[in-house]
């Protein structure tokens, strides 16, 4: 998105954000003792800011890199490109500072959250083969056959498949607790005296898996998102990407990534679990598996014709 189709980021490129992430997210699941007792700081304790600190640093001199190497003229103009040109008209507004941290919020926000939404849809499908995998298989072969791969536009004639992403993002919402909220006026939130500027942690993780609000929370069951509703209209029991003004702006463009992502390589391949799968989450402020999800896979025959 950022880098238009044509754009290609490099292995090398790409592991160093992986990296970053992967920093930052260790660096947020961290105990911050210094929040609770703050003199605490004085005595050199407060190692969680020090690493946010130097994490953030590394985020900036990575940004800087990336939009000098890719913000250049030449070739179909992308995200970056537009930018700098808004930066030549508007200058105070748009600062380096500000197209930096904008380009962050989107590869941030965007590439963990659908990269892990992608293997928990995996990890269901591949424990539930003969079934769940078996009816998204068929839908995709009736709608879209063999002489072509699944592409975005396919998706609305998916039903089945879009069932799938809503229940996996239902039992593992990537953002647990949503973003933290400030409240902007005294406010009562289930029978709770909320004063102005309180900070507010949603746990939409626990409204979508409590048998208070679902019916065998702990069953994968996409079945559940059937008949037409995908599950945003209804009541706030399901929440994956928040509600209101500060929902997550990429929604539309998640739903679509996983589900292009996750058709084509239920299309193309044939899948086989390793052993057992583990459904246990790690820690974090993004849902990831405990451990990483293991699979054998092999070309179904027609692949070979399609690419050739
Ligand atoms: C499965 C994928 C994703 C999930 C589950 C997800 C979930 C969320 C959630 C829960 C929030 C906070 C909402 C709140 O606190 O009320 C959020 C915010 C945000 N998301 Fe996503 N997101 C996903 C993908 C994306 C993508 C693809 C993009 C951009 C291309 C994106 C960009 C953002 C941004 C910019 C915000 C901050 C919005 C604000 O503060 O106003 N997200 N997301």
């Amino acid at each position: 998105m950022i880098l238009g189709r044509a754009g290609v980021v490099e292995e090398e490129e790409a592991e160093g954000f992986r990296d970053i992430v992967a920093e930052m997210a260790a660096a947020t699941v961290e105990a911050n003792v210094v929040d609770f007792l703050p003199f605490l700081g004085w005595f050199g304790f407060g190692s969680v800011e020090r690493k946010m600190r130097l994490v953030q640093e590394k985020r900036e001199r990575f940004m800087e890199n990336f939009i000098g190497k890719h913000g250049g003229g030449g070739g179909e103009k992308n995200l970056i490109g537009f930018l700098l040109d808004l930066q030549r008209y508007e200058a105070e507004c748009y600062t380096d500072e500000m197209i930096r941290n904008f380009l962050l919020v989107i590869i941030q926000g965007a590439i963990h959250t659908t990269a892990t939404t992608l293997e928990w849809a995996f990890s269901h499908l591949l424990a539930n083969q003969h079934t769940i995998q078996a009816r998204a298989r068929a839908e995709i072969d009736n709608l879209v056959g063999r002489s072509r791969l699944l592409d975005g536009s396919d998706l609305p004639g998916l039903p089945y498949l879009g069932c799938i992403i809503s229940e996996t993002l239902r039992m593992h919402p990537a953002a647990p607790l949503l973003m933290p909220h400030v409240s902007s006026e005294e406010c009562r939130v289930g029978g709770f005296h909320v004063p102005r500027g309180t900070m507010l942690l949603v746990n939409a993780w626990e409204i979508q898996n409590s048998p208070e609000t679902w019916k065998d929370p702990e069953r994968f069951s996409p079945g559940r998102f059937e008949g037409g509703k995908n599950g945003f209209e209804s009541e706030f029991k399901f929440l994956p990407f928040g509600r209101g003004r500060r929902a997550c702006p990429g929604q539309r463009l998640a739903m679509e990534m996983v589900g292009v992502a996750l058709g084509c390589l239920i299309q193309c391949f044939e899948w086989e679990k390793i052993g057992e799968i583990d459904m246990k989450e790690g820690k974090g402020v993004v849902t990831t598996r405990l451990q990483p999800l293991r699979a054998k896979l092999a070309p179904r025959p027609f692949l070979a014709n399609l690419l050739s």
